[in-house]
């Protein structure tokens, strides 16, 4: 039988730095949505595991692709030992700070566990996706959500409706390399400080105050990469948008409220980019 499940972008609407863990890790709190931007999945019967991927033609197929990673947990686990024939159709950019890889690994972990008869309660299934990276267990459910520690604990929301403009850039950034390029940042910032900033003017389509409040201290990082995406930033604050970088970079987004803007400065300097919604 064949399996099909999608595999969707997230947006990082705010990201506040609480400090620096002595395992080297950061304490965050951050918000995340889903957006309609979608890698695609396909799982088919095999007689051994195989990954294949459509859309791009530099990531890895071995042992270093999360989707690899999370079959080799799944059977470290279970016992079972996965064979099936994963497709993988990338359409979300790489090291673009939209989760793409944590994305595909959740849905592995999903997949898998729906092919085998779901060995795996929601509880294990949290468990391997934080081994897999700090954003792993927020995919495994999608929409809305405060993340928090150092990004595994999540406090879900119903999801929201906006519409954004996500401008990729054509460079990815490293998500290590920034973290670790951040100048020592201690801040106190609680889960209920992103739902009076956030979560509350999002639920309300208060996009004014939404977006003044929208912060993300990634980008303070004096990495190489997060200063290109600076430049990014300027351009869109010169169609009139107030942006953001995504996460770990390199994609910045804008809330758009109204009116889309005028996006020929876009197009002249060859960024991708891409109207998409809230899901
Ligand atoms: C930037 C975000 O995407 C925001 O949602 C996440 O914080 C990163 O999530 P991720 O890609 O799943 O990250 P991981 O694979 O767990 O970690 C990659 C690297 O980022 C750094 N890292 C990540 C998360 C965190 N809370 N503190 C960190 O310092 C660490 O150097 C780590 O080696
Ligand atoms: N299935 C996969 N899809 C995308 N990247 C993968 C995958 N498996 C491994 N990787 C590796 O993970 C790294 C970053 O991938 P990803 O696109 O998830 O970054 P990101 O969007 O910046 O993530 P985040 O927002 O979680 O920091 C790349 O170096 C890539 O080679």
């Amino acid at each position: 039988m064949r399996l099909i499940l999608p595999s969707p972008a997230k947006i990082n609407l705010s990201l506040w730095v609480k400090g620096k863990r002595p395992d080297g890790y950061h304490e965050l709190v951050t918000v995340m949505h889903t957006v309609n931007l979608f890698d695609v999945l396909s799982f088919l019967p095999s007689d051994r595991l195989v990954l294949s991927v459509r859309g791009n033609n530099s990531l890895p197929l071995d042992r270093s692709n999360l989707i690899i990673k999370a079959c080799r947990l799944f059977k470290e686990k279970t016992g079972i030992n996965p064979k099936v024939s994963i497709k993988l159709t990338k359409r979300i950019p790489v090291g673009a700070g939209l989760g793409g890889g944590s994305s595909n690994a959740a849905a592995t972990l999903k997949g898998l566990n729906t092919i085998y008869g779901n060995p795996l309660s929601e509880e294990e299934l949290h468990e391997l996706a934080a081994k897999l990276g700090s954003d792993v267990p927020f995919f495994l459910k999608g929409g809305l959500a405060i993340a928090y520690g150092r990004g595994e604990k999540l406090k879900f929301f119903s999801p929201a409706n906006f519409e954004i403009l996500l401008v990729f850039p054509g460079f990815p950034c490293s998500t290590a390399e920034v973290y670790q390029n951040l100048p020592s940042i201690k801040r106190e910032v609680a889960v209920e400080d992103a739902e009076r900033l956030i979560i509350s003017p999002l639920i309300n389509e208060n996009f004014s105050e939404l977006i003044d409040n929208m912060e993300n201290d990634l980008e303070k990082s004096e990495s190489p990469c997060v200063k290109e995406v600076l430049r990014v930033k300027e351009k869109l604050k010169e169609i009139g948008l107030k942006p953001l970088m995504s996460g770990s970079g390199s994609c910045v987004f804008a809330i758009i409220k109204g009116e889309k803007p005028d996006t020929t400065p876009l197009k002249k300097e060859g960024w991708w980019f891409k109207f998409l919604s809230a899901v």
